[in-house]
């Protein structure tokens, strides 16, 4: 008999597997806008010039290949802070947060989860957004935690739903963890408002609840670093003691590096020390230290001025071609005839358009034009490129005129 008869198969990821059925799709037409990763005008992966010179650097210095503390380099995690935090934050200067490297934001995002679920005794339940980024759930689910939810966006405008968010808000039991997107929030694309985000800053305090924050796409957003950390910044500055975790997989477009940071802001320096050892006690019987090579590149680049600046200009970059590719498919929808309003392709951020197109649509857009993307309608926009972008409005109206 087989050790392993009563696996079930399971089903594909719904993010991570329509890359699996598009790479089975021959129509030399395809297109890929199921994954969040950035692909430039030609719809090929890209590696920052500041990602190859640091690499260049990091290799002529000949280093070892010795463990990394089990908190990981410190170069990377002073680096990684200061970027969401601001070089002049009182945190930092207080030396009143813990920040660890991890792997990538999942990584961070499981270690965070793990740790409210062995040391948040007050509450088990977390909040996310609906609809949130899809392996959100499974993260909390499998750290031990109860997944409760909040209202976030408005099918009916495509945008957001401040009215739902706040009464939501105002009826979590206190001490729940909240899950907020500090910047282009995944699918939808929509964002509160900085006048928005000063409510609810104020409203999450009276209910005395724990913010957790994912920044998984600083700079990538608006093209600024310091606009895109502004949602993170305010609540610290507003007494949020968060937690925070980051990505370096989109904005430095080292995905496969899988290079992420984990905050937690405590009371006191002492606080957080005393955080600091437990989150080595429970990261060391799962990885006991992370991979050096990516946090050595995202530390080169954030500690180097000369790479700093050139990434800067390189993020910007970045989010400017998908501003540009939402204009160019909204003008190509309105060209197309479409007689629908599209004017949340533009008004999203980020590197996802929540279009609205229903599951059926969905379906028939795959099917008879071989586009790809999640079922929720949710397009990738660093998938389209000024080569397609005709291909896939002419392909969106047909399925939905
Ligand atoms: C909001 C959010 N948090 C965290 C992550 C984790 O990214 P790391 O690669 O672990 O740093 C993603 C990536 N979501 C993208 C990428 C593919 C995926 O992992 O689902 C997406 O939604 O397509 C994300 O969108």
């Amino acid at each position: 008999s087989s050790w392993w008869a009563g696996v079930q198969m399971g089903p594909p990821d719904p993010i991570l597997g329509v890359t699996e059925a598009f790479k089975r799709d021959t129509n030399p037409k395809k297109m890929n806008l199921g994954v969040g990763a950035y692909r430039d005008d030609q719809g090929k992966p890209f590696v920052l010039d500041c990602v190859r010179k640091a690499e260049a650097l990091i290799s002529s210095k000949q280093l070892d290949k010795e463990y990394l503390a089990i908190g990981g380099l410190g170069d990377f995690t002073k680096s990684c802070a200061q970027l969401a935090l601001g070089a002049d934050s009182e945190v930092l200067k207080s030396g009143r947060n813990i920040t660890v490297q991890t792997i990538s934001g999942t990584g961070s995002l499981r270690i965070g989860a793990n740790f409210l679920s062995r040391f948040h005794s007050a509450s088990r339940d977390v909040y996310l957004p609906t609809p949130s980024w899809g392996n959100h759930t499974p993260i909390f689910r499998d750290a031990g935690m109860q997944l409760k939810a909040y209202r976030y966006y408005d099918p009916s405008t495509c945008g957001f739903d401040f009215k739902g968010t706040l009464d939501d808000i105002s009826k979590m039991p206190e001490r729940s963890v909240i899950l907020l997107h500090a910047c282009a929030h995944n699918p939808t694309g929509v964002d509160p408002k900085p006048e928005q985000w000063k409510e609810i800053a104020d409203l999450v305090k009276k209910r005395d609840l724990l913010v957790f924050f994912d920044m998984a796409y600083q700079g990538f957003a608006s093209g600024d670093i310091d606009r895109d950390a502004w949602a993170v910044r305010h609540f610290i500055e507003q007494g949020h003691n968060i937690v925070l975790s980051q990505s370096f997989a989109k904005n430095m477009g080292l995905y496969g590096e899988r290079v992420g940071g984990l905050t937690l802001v405590c009371k006191d320096a002492e606080e957080a020390k005393r955080v600091e050892s437990q989150l080595k006690i429970l990261i060391r019987p799962i990885y006991s230290n992370p991979p050096m090579n990516g946090a050595r590149i995202a530390a080169t680049i954030l500690n180097t001025t000369e790479l700093y600046n050139i990434w800067l200009e390189e993020v910007h970059c970045m989010a400017n071609r998908i501003i540009k590719m939402r204009e160019q498919l909204a003008a190509n929808l309105k060209s197309e005839g479409s007689t629908h309003n599209w004017e949340h392709v533009t008004d999203q951020i980020g590197m996802f358009c929540f279009t609205g197109l229903k599951p059926d649509q969905v379906e028939r857009l795959t099917k008879e034009f071989s586009v790809y993307m999640t079922k929720d309608g949710r397009i990738s926009m660093a998938g389209v490129t000024s080569g397609n972008v005709g291909y896939l409005a002419h392909g969106i109206h047909a399925v939905t005129k």
